[in-house]
C-alpha cells in the first residue's frame, strides 16, 4: 500500500465514529481530505460540521456538507484529524498545514478526538518533525530569540500566512522529554498564539493505516 492508500484507509475507518444527528469537528490536511470524501459518499445525516480551517470549510461546502460556526454549537461530540507525529501516549505534533491553532481549539471543544494517520506518523518520541509555532508577525524576531534560548532552531515558513493572519516558525532541536511542559512553556512566550504540541489535548482513539489494514488503538495508559 502506498502512503495515500494508508491515509485513505484510516480516514474511512473514522466513519464508524460518526452517527446520525451528530455535530462533527473536522481537522485539516490530506488525510482529512480523504475523510471528507468518505463523509460525502456515506451520506450519514449529521447535524453539521465545524471546520478547523478555511481550506476544510471550503472543501466541506464543495462536497455539499453543512458547515456550522463553533460559537453556535457548544461542545462537539467527536473531532477527526490527522497528525504529523503521534507518540505511544497519543501526544502529537500538528500544524504541518499551518492550521494548528484552530485545530487545537476545535479539538479542545470536542469530547472525543479520533486521530487518523498512516503508519509513518507513529513515533516512539516526538520531535523529528519541526514543531510549528504560530506567531504574531509583530513578535516574530522576539519569539525566535526566545525559542533559541530554549535550545531550538527556528525557521520562518516562507510564503505562509495562517487563517488568523499570522506567521509560522518551524522549530527543530527542542527537548521533547516533557511535551506537556514544552507546550505550556512555548505558549507562555508573548507573541505566540499557539504551538503544534498537542499534549494537554491529546487523541482519544488512534486509527493507523498500514500494509495490513487499519489498526485501532485505544489508551492503555
Ligand atoms: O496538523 C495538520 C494541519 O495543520 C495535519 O493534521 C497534519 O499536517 C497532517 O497532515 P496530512 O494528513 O496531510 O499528513
Amino acid at each position: 500500500m502506498d502512503v495515500n492508500e494508508k491515509k485513505k484507509a484510516a480516514a474511512h475507518a473514522a466513519l464508524a465514529y460518526i452517527k446520525p444527528g451528530m455535530i462533527v469537528g473536522v481537522g485539516t490536511g490530506s488525510t482529512v481530505n480523504f475523510f471528507i470524501d468518505a463523509l460525502s459518499q456515506s451520506r450519514i445525516d449529521v447535524e453539521g460540521y465545524v471546520a478547523s480551517s478555511i481550506a476544510t470549510e471550503q472543501r466541506l461546502k464543495a462536497a455539499g456538507l453543512t458547515v456550522l460556526d463553533l460559537n453556535q454549537t457548544g461542545d462537539i461530540p467527536v473531532y477527526v484529524d490527522g497528525a504529523d507525529e503521534i507518540d505511544p501516549y497519543f501526544r502529537m505534533i500538528k500544524g504541518g498545514g499551518a492550521a494548528l491553532t484552530r485545530e487545537k481549539i476545535v479539538a479542545s471543544a470536542s469530547r472525543q478526538f479520533i486521530c487518523i494517520v498512516d503508519d509513518s506518523k507513529e513515533k516512539g518520541m516526538l520531535g523529528q518533525f519541526p514543531l510549528p509555532v504560530e506567531v504574531l508577525p509583530f513578535a516574530r524576531s522576539y519569539v525566535a530569540r526566545q525559542l533559541v534560548k530554549m535550545g531550538g532552531n527556528p525557521t520562518l515558513r516562507q510564503g505562509v500566512t495562517t487563517d488568523n493572519g499570522n506567521v509560522i516558525l518551524d522549530v527543530v532541536g527542542l527537548d521533547f522529554t516533557d511535551p506537556v511542559n514544552l507546550e505550556k512553556e512555548i505558549n507562555n512566550i508573548p507573541g505566540v498564539l499557539d504551538n503544534g504540541v498537542f499534549a494537554k489535548r491529546r487523541a482519544d482513539v488512534l486509527l493507523v493505516g498500514g500494509d495490513s489494514g487499519v489498526q485501532t488503538h485505544k489508551p492503555h495508559f
